[in-house]
């Protein structure tokens, strides 16, 4: 079947989900999407230019968007037009045109299926004629006892030929529960269908005249003025006729009980105001749609833990305890914890219980994985509280963390209010994650509502619009973690205390991966040590070849694979015995390298020098350039240096001055940059008079930093004033002082083993290192490179520069 210019059913097309209406075919209907699925799903629609299936929400889906929770079919139509509002939600104009199923899933977020159009079964063209006469007579019968039909839409009916399509304006004209809709929209025979239908209409009119009986019953019994009572007992009394719903007069008790329950636990005004919506809502209609949303309400409502507290003081010795068990090494940060919480430990036992919170908030700062919110889970484990971690990354709209007001559609309570909830507790533990990346937007500052959360003056009563009353925030712990301190706005890092972790050594992943990830993960896994063991080459394998990161998160996910794997094997291929991974059968296991270091230049060439550096991820091999351009002297310095590092570049070029002036250094005069107007005779020195330079440091978007390229710079300096090339497979380390000697560095073992992995055969590494670190050095990498100690510039030199 043909459904627009370029599309023929059955077709994969994106599935739309509406909450609230229940679509047909012949509609062209407004629209209103908020949810990102939909939102995802209205763009592949207009990106691919094809129509869309919108199937209705089934009922208490509560927003979920996956296909359990929504009809399997609906109705398939095309997009007239797309209009973004200010508050963020998009309104369409949908046009339908044809009823459609899902015949399979294809993708769940966004949706996407596989639909194919409702084939309608029709009986006999006397037969159509005869049903459809009769349910025009019950519409308008109908229509007389009460508002479904309006006069045009009567007309309508009357008139249109089209036996299907007076079906769908009936059903849709009847306002129908969900699910019979969906009984109706479904059924295939159109004989069955107008058979139904007929059925249905004539039980409608029944319960109509009804109503109005009981309406003129009441209305003799009871005070005329008491119209809340009147009200009331004329929904009972058609309730009851009706046989309808007596499990809501139990909800209703149901959340009065546990409003009392909680009453003496919580503030005056969220006692008035639970008890005020549920009055509300017990002289609702039952399926109106405001005694659904009033309903969500009382559900997040009734949920808020006023009534629980952790009892447990905080206790120095449990906090340290926990630390310890679950983070190798981290003493500086561990001992801040430990003081801050002595802290609080101090002013609860002295009685200054109101103060405790008073002081800053703590935040965890460094990069991702070195233990930020494991750290924190410790704390909430000696605390014996809940952790809740509330993530601020990218949030821009203030109401995620405040609740967006009751009347907006899919109103929720804020994050804050929700993760409570989550915690079932009234003082968790609460990890503000990335607290640098919030965004300020059109939808205000969440700085301001942060400031606020964190702020003891004013915590203990935080306002969340979706509850519409005061919350105590003043008894939970708040615990910041953030990537980078600069970027969290200044009168929140006003507020806080910063303990930095910084990134861990191979040598420091090495231990934590033994000690902690492999005991853990294997746990995880159901697995023992006698089944499985990773040696200590193929640990260190993992840890250089395969992660590349700060922290050991990525680490933790490898042994994981590798664990999966073995798992896997002991159950389907039956085997026994202890498996070993090691460097050489670790393949077996792991998917590609993330990082292999690039192999070093074939050729030897002016001004392009192998450096060695160390960074957070592991060592590497820096190939710094320099080139000249005639000018005056000047040098420029490119690729994300750090202040230090281009200090050393300086300072690089200063020691090329005097090697030049010394003599040290041969220039070749041809080289020199002559002038017409020369009226001296030229001198060594004004190569780097009539020269600029420009040292670049590659891999430019990495930022760098630290004194160890010092060597390197003043070799590729020295290099393209004199015309020597470099040696390509020497590569070097050292810090440079102004007289030129050579000072210590940092991460030798690191440096070293990727010089070995570029297939370096000459390392040039200042005389300290050589003495104090050779002992680290593996013996594979001691026997294949060369290994020079040099104290001064002219040894690097002489070892670097091509004779
Ligand atoms: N020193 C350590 N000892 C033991 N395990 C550690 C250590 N540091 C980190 N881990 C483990 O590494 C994993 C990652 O740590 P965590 O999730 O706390 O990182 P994070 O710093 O919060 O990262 P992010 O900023 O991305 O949230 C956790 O499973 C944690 O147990």
């Amino acid at each position: 079947m043909q459904i627009n210019d370029n599309k023929t059913l059955p077709a994969k097309l994106p599935v739309i989900v509406e909450d609230e209406l229940f679509l047909y075919p012949f509609m062209i209907t407004p629209l209103f999407l908020s949810d990102e699925e939909n939102l995802r799903a209205l763009d592949i629609a207009l990106a691919d230019e094809t129509p869309v299936l919108i199937v209705p929400a089934k009922p208490q889906n509560d927003g979920a968007r996956d296909f359990e929770s929504v009809y399997d079919a609906g109705v398939i139509g095309t997009i007239m037009r797309r209009v973004p509002l200010p508050d963020g939600r998009v309104k369409i104009l949908f046009q339908g045109m044809e009823k459609g199923r899902i015949l399979h899933v294809i993708n769940e977020n966004p949706l996407e299926a596989m639909v194919d159009a409702l084939h309608v079964v029709r009986p006999s063209q006397v037969k159509t004629d005869a049903l459809i006469v009769v349910l025009r007579e019950k519409v308008r019968e109908l229509a007389q006892v009460s508002h479904f039909f309006p006069p045009d839409l009567l007309k309508t009916i009357e008139e249109s030929a089209e036996a299907v399509r007076v079906c769908d304006l009936v059903s849709s004209a009847l306002r129908l529960k969900k699910q019979i809709a969906y009984s109706f929209f479904i059924e295939e025979n159109l004989e069955q269908r107008l058979l139904k239908l007929i059925d249905y209409v004539i039980e409608e009119i029944e319960a109509n005249k009804l109503q109005k009986e009981i309406k003129n019953k009441v209305h003799s019994k009871i005070d005329k003025t008491n119209k809340e009572y009147f009200l009331k007992e004329q929904l009972k009394q058609i309730q009851a006729e009706l046989g309808a719903d007596s499990n809501r007069d139990e909800e209703i008790e149901e959340y009065r009980k546990k409003l009392e329950s909680k009453k003496k636990f919580m503030g005056e005004d969220a006692y008035k105001e639970i008890k005020k919506q549920i009055d509300k809502l017990s002289r609702m209609h039952p399926d109106s749609a405001d005694a659904n949303t009033l309903q969500s309400y009382l559900d997040w409502v009734v949920e808020v833990p006023f009534e629980n507290l952790a009892k447990k003081k905080s206790s120095i010795a449990e906090v340290s305890k926990h630390l310890n068990a679950d983070h190798y090494s981290l003493e500086k940060p561990k001992e801040r914890i430990e003081e801050y919480f002595a802290l609080r430990e101090l002013l609860e036992l002295r009685g200054v219980s109101e103060k405790v919170n008073n002081g800053a908030i703590l935040c965890f700062a460094g990069p991702p994985g070195v233990g930020k919110t494991s750290l924190a889970n410790s704390i909430a484990k000696a605390l014996k509280r809940e952790l809740v971690r509330i993530a601020l990354g990218g949030l821009e709209d203030v109401n995620e963390l405040r609740g967006h007001r009751r009347t907006y559609i899919g109103a929720m309570p804020g994050r804050i209010v929700q993760g409570l909830i989550e915690a079932k507790q009234m003082n968790p533990v609460v990890v503000l994650d990335e607290i640098d990346k919030v965004g300020r937007s059109y939808r205000g500052d969440p700085t301001a509502v942060l400031l606020e959360i964190l702020d003891p003056e004013q915590n203990n009563k935080f306002r969340d619009y979706y509850l519409n009353f005061n919350i105590d925030l003043s008894k939970v712990i708040f615990i910041a973690t953030a990537n980078d301190v600069s970027q969290i706005p200044a009168p929140l890092r006003d507020r806080m205390e910063f303990i930095q972790l910084s990134s861990y050594t191979p040598q420091e992943k090495f231990e934590i991966a033994k000690k902690y990830l492999v005991p853990q993960e294997l746990k995880k896994h159901g697995l023992k040590p006698s089944d499985v063991s990773i040696n200590k080459e193929a640990l260190e394998l993992i840890i250089s070849d395969y992660t590349r990161e700060s922290g050991v998160r990525n680490l933790r996910r490898r042994i994981a694979d590798i664990l999966r794997k073995v798992a896997k094997n002991i159950l389907t291929k039956n085997s026994e015995g202890k498996v070993t991974i090691t460097a050489k059968n670790l393949k077996e296991f792991l998917e590609k390298k993330v990082y292999e270091i690039e192999q070093a230049d074939k050729k030897d060439q002016i001004g392009q020098v192998n450096g060695l550096a160390w960074t957070s991820v592991g060592g590497d091999v820096l190939r710094i350039e320099a080139i000249r351009i005639q000018g005056k002297g000047v040098m420029q310095i490119t690729g994300q240096l750090g202040d230090v590092m281009k200090e050393s570049a300086q300072i690089a070029f200063s020691v090329v001055k005097v090697l030049i002036d010394n003599k040290k250094l041969k220039v070749p005069m041809a080289i020199v940059p002559k002038f017409e107007d020369d009226k001296r005779k030229l001198e060594a020195s004004d190569v780097y008079r009539r020269y600029d330079l420009h040292v670049h440091v590659p891999e430019g978007a990495t930022p760098k930093d630290g004194p160890s390229a010092g060597i390197t710079m003043v070799t590729a300096i020295a290099s393209i004033l004199t015309d020597i090339k470099v040696r390509h497979d020497v590569a070097m380390t050292g810090e440079i002082t102004l007289s030129g000697k050579v000072l210590p560095i940092g991460g030798l073992k690191e440096k070293l083993i990727a010089a070995h992995k570029a297939g370096i055969k000459t390392a040039l590494i200042p005389r300290k290192n050589y003495e104090r670190d050779l002992n680290d050095i593996p013996d594979e990498v001691k026997k294949d490179i060369n290994i020079i100690a040099v104290d001064t510039i002219e040894d690097v030199l002489k070892n670097a520069l091509v004779k």
